[in-house]
């Protein structure tokens, strides 16, 4: 607070005392105080959105001995202000002027309407098509549990979960908040929690803190009954959720502060339990590029390869299917039938999948508009799209009419809502004024008193050109003229060398250099008639909008359900047509545990190969079951295991969102989860190493794999020492093979991990293919049964460019390193920990094996041919 904020109020002027009164309600948050066409801030909020806009901080007047700091932004462009603070992870309350500026003595009522926070944006200037802001509140509860509960404000459900400390980060990950909100009596360690995630989330999270008193679980109990209209909880399997119940009691405190009232569109309720998901850790949706590059780019994704939906409803739903696949795949199942049906793989039972895309192409964002009809925040425009899309939407079901299963479910919910179109045909005009308060939004003849004061406001032309005419002919004078303008209301202009024509009863108005303008008594009532006219139809027209958004209160739930149904039926169309143009196969469900794949791809490698090169991709198969469960797959860098490991990942999770998969053909056991281990970039945030990440993520994996996960190991232990690293990935691909038993995919570079399957008996080799030719290498990019014969390294290194010498030097060492290796005696990697049985002073078969041979008489082949003879004699 400045000197002057500070000041005792009374010292102020009477408006500034009116708005830190204001600003005493909300003090960390920017207020846009309304002064006539502009938005102003005040003191620090000045300072601080000069700073933040880059808007001119200006010093007006004084108020408590002091002048005012302030800055502005004009109301018609507030909206891209907003945006922008937004993102910023800023705060703004919005003060209208809701007094009437005619009769009010001193400052002009003034409101905060709404405010605007992070995870609470509700206009479609302000939100991305793509996703919904998700506000989210957290409480932590007894015996180390914490409870979520959150809701988009543009949506019609809230959502409760409740999970173990330890699973803090990766549930919020999941669910993605903008803004987060806590209670402001939680422990610092908490507070130090938090503020680290938001700091490393993938998107910036702003943190909240609301008053303890809010986190309450016997009122969250009561607002969330109040909420679904439900006398018990039971139903939604809720009831025992206390954790999270106090989450939802400052949730919906905070939703409805920020909008001003009640979400009477919310009356949906979801759990999500932990268990009933495919588990994607916040390493698999970074590593596998569904929704963002490892850059932290939109595009190229899993998500942006198949999103061609044609609304945005249809892109946060295919969105949402993919972050959060279930481990139950009778909905994955439909999904596939469905899309089945829009390939027209069944002509006599086919909707035209080109008909119903073109269609649902123009609907507008039924699911956004029906959100803002319930926070009576909707404009004009969006009811006459709404109405276009109630219209079109009877269009869609009669072409989806066709379908059966998923698709005729879909069909049957694409009715609009009835007398709802007709409604806003009959209130609004086809092409309304983009804000209500210009007027020109209602049809004529809605409502009688309207029209009547319209039909004064257009008679006005005619009465003044008769009145013209009139003063002409009464008063002589040729070039009378009667005009209007906005500062001095109607007048008659007589020009100077008539004046002496002018009669007693008009009275002067304003003189100009050449002219006088005057009034008359009969003008003067029609400028009352017609001026209030225009003021009276303004309100009458802001009375009727709002009669409108009253009847328009209960078409909400069905408009919600319809929305619904035209978002599925989007996804599900972009899915065909995917499947469709990059040639996908419907993957099959089985009981038994499998991963197989046969001719699988990269979808996203594909299409940039094909875009950029127009290359073809190499598919592969994969055979992974309960006899093989784990692959150590080698082969020359830039072979394309990477590839490989992660083109199995996004075909299991493509499959378990019940879309098409890029193969011939793919036969999937249950999944409950999808770990990588993929690279690694410092996070120096965190003040943590390359290392360090690496192990932190081996140990999560670790003790979370079971056998129905599938794991990827890309290149584990190489962020220390060869011998470290190397004794490490061994410890560990043991313990996924005999502990986890999960599906591993295990990516590496040190050779003598090739010999693991050999006493692993559900491990295979794999290697992908390269050729060589002279010093160079051609990749071949096919997996095959077997170890690398190679690593290649240098030979990638030269077509990386490395300098002529550099090679050759690399080269000379290899050569030396590889003959001494034989003389090194390989400890047994793969030994369990327990202490070996003590041998006996009598050489046994190794030993006196190992007393015939001449280290430097060996190939390293044959060295490690003689590996593989000394084990099994051990
Ligand atoms: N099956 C394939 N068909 C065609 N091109 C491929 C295939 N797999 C990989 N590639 C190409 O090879 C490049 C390198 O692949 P990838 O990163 O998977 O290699 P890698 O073996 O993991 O290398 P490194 O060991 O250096 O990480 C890819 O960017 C892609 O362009």
């Amino acid at each position: 607070m400045t000197g002057s904020e500070a000041a005792a109020p009374q010292a102020h002027t009477p408006v500034m005392q009116q708005y830190l009164a204001v600003k005493a309600e909300y003090p960390d948050t920017l207020v846009f105080y309304r002064m006539g066409d502009f938005y102003e801030l005040f003191w620090a909020d000045a300072e601080k959105a000069a700073r933040l806009l880059d808007i001119t901080l200006t010093r007006r007047g004084q108020s408590a001995g002091q002048p005012v700091v302030m800055a502005g932004v004009p109301a018609h462009s507030v909206e891209t202000y907003l945006a922008r603070l937004v993102e910023l992870g800023e705060s703004v309350a919005i003060c209208e002027q809701v007094g009437d500026v005619a009769t009010a003595k001193g400052p002009v009522e003034r409101k905060v309407v709404r405010v605007v926070t992070p995870g609470t944006l509700t206009d479609a200037a302000l939100l991305s098509d793509k996703r919904d802001p998700v506000l989210l509140a957290l409480h932590a509860g007894e015996r180390g549990r914490y409870g979520l509960a959150w809701l988009s404000v543009t949506q019609g459900e809230l959502q409760l979960a409740e999970c173990e400390a330890a699973a803090l980060e990766s549930t919020l990950a999941r669910v993605g908040p903008s803004e987060l909100l806590y209670s402001a009596g939680a422990p610092t360690t908490l507070e130090q929690r938090l503020a680290a995630w938001a700091a490393s989330a993938e998107r910036r999270a702003s943190l909240t803190a609301r008053p303890a008193w809010q986190f309450d679980a016997g009122l969250g109990q009561r607002k969330l009954l109040e909420q679904l209209q439900a006398a018990s909880l039971d139903a939604w399997g809720a009831s025992e959720l206390s954790a999270a119940h106090a989450a939802a009691s400052a949730l919906l405190a905070w939703a409805e502060h920020t909008q001003g009232r009640s979400l009477s569109h919310v009356r949906e309720l979801r759990v999500q339990r932990a268990d009933a998901l495919i588990d994607l850790p916040p390493a698999t949706r970074r590593n596998l590029e569904l929704v963002r590059t490892l850059r932290g780019e939109e595009a190229p994704t899993l998500f942006s390869l198949l999103d061609t939906c044609q609304t945005g409803m249809g892109s946060r739903l295919l969105r949402r299917w993919l972050l959060e696949p279930a481990r139950d795949r009778s909905a994955a199942q439909a999904r596939i039938d469905a899309i089945g049906v829009l390939r027209g793989e069944d002509p006599s039972d086919a909707p035209s999948l080109g008909a119903l895309r073109a269609a649902l192409k123009g609907q507008a964002d039924v699911e956004r508009i029906a959100a803002r009809v319930a926070l009576r925040q909707v404009r004009p425009r969006e009811l006459v799209a709404l109405r276009q899309s109630l219209q079109n939407s009877e269009h869609i079901q009669s072409i989806s009419r066709r379908g059966s299963g998923l698709l005729a479910e879909i069909s049957a919910q694409l009715s609009p809502p009835e007398g709802c179109a007709a409604l806003l045909g009959r209130a609004l005009l086809d092409e309304p004024a983009a804000l209500l308060r210009d007027g020109g939004v209602i049809r004529d003849g809605f409502d009688a008193e309207l029209d009547e004061l319209r039909a004064i406001q257009n008679n006005c032309d005619d009465f003044l050109l008769a009145l013209e005419a009139r003063e002409r002919e009464r008063t002589g004078i040729a070039n009378l003229r009667v005009q209007f303008n906005k500062v001095h209301g109607f007048y008659i202009e007589v020009t100077q060398g008539q004046l002496d024509k002018v009669p007693a009863d008009y009275r002067r108005r304003q003189t100009l250099k050449n002219a006088e303008r005057f009034i008359t008594p009969e003008l003067k009532a029609f400028e009352d008639k017609a001026l209030s006219a225009q003021e009276r139809g303004l309100a009458r027209e802001k009375w009727l909008y709002e009669q409108l958004l009253d009847a328009l209160q209960p078409f909400v739930p069905a408009l919600t359900r319809l929305a619904r149904a035209l978002a599925t039926l989007d996804a599900l169309c972009a899915l065909a047509e995917r499947s469709l143009t990059l040639n996908w196969c419907a993957p099959q469900f089985v009981r038994e545990p499998c991963i197989e794949i046969r001719a699988g791809r990269h979808p996203v490698v594909e299409a940039r190969l094909a875009e950029t090169r127009g290359a073809a991709f190499i598919a592969n198969d994969t055979v992974l079951g309960a006899k093989t469960r784990m692959q150590i797959i080698t082969g020359p860098n830039m072979g394309g295991k990477s590839t490989y490991m992660r083109q199995v990942a996004l075909i299991v999770l493509l499959a378990s969102i019940g879309s098409y998969v890029p193969a011939t053909a793919c036969r999937l056991g249950p999944i409950d989860a999808i770990h990588t281990r993929i690279g690694a970039a410092d996070d120096l945030a965190n003040a943590q190493s390359t290392f360090m990440v690496e192990m932190t993520e081996a140990a999560q994996i670790l003790r979370a794999a079971t056998p129905q996960s599938l794991v990827l190991m890309d290149e584990i232990g190489r962020g220390t020492s060869t011998y470290d690293g190397l004794a490490l990935a061994a410890a560990i691909a043991k313990h996924l093979h005999d502990r986890a038993q999960c599906y591993t995919l295990f990516a590496t570079h040190y050779f003598e991990l090739t010999a693991f399957p050999a006493e692993h008996h559900a491990a295979v080799n794999m290697h992908v293919s390269a050729a060589e030719s002279g010093h160079d290498i051609v990749f071949l990019h096919a997996l095959e049964p077997g170890p690398a014969s190679k690593s290649y390294g240098i030979q990638v290194a030269r077509l990386a460019g490395l300098p002529a010498p550099v090679l050759q030097h690399a080269r000379q060492t290899l050569a030396a390193l590889e003959s001494g290796a034989a003389d090194r005696t390989q400890p047994d990697l793969f030994a369990t920990a327990e202490p070996s049985v003590p041998t006996a002073p009598i050489p046994s078969e190794v030993e006196l094996r190992l007393a015939e041979i001449d280290p430097d008489a060996l190939t390293p082949r044959e060295a490690l041919d003689l590996l593989y003879q000394l084990k099994r004699l051990v």
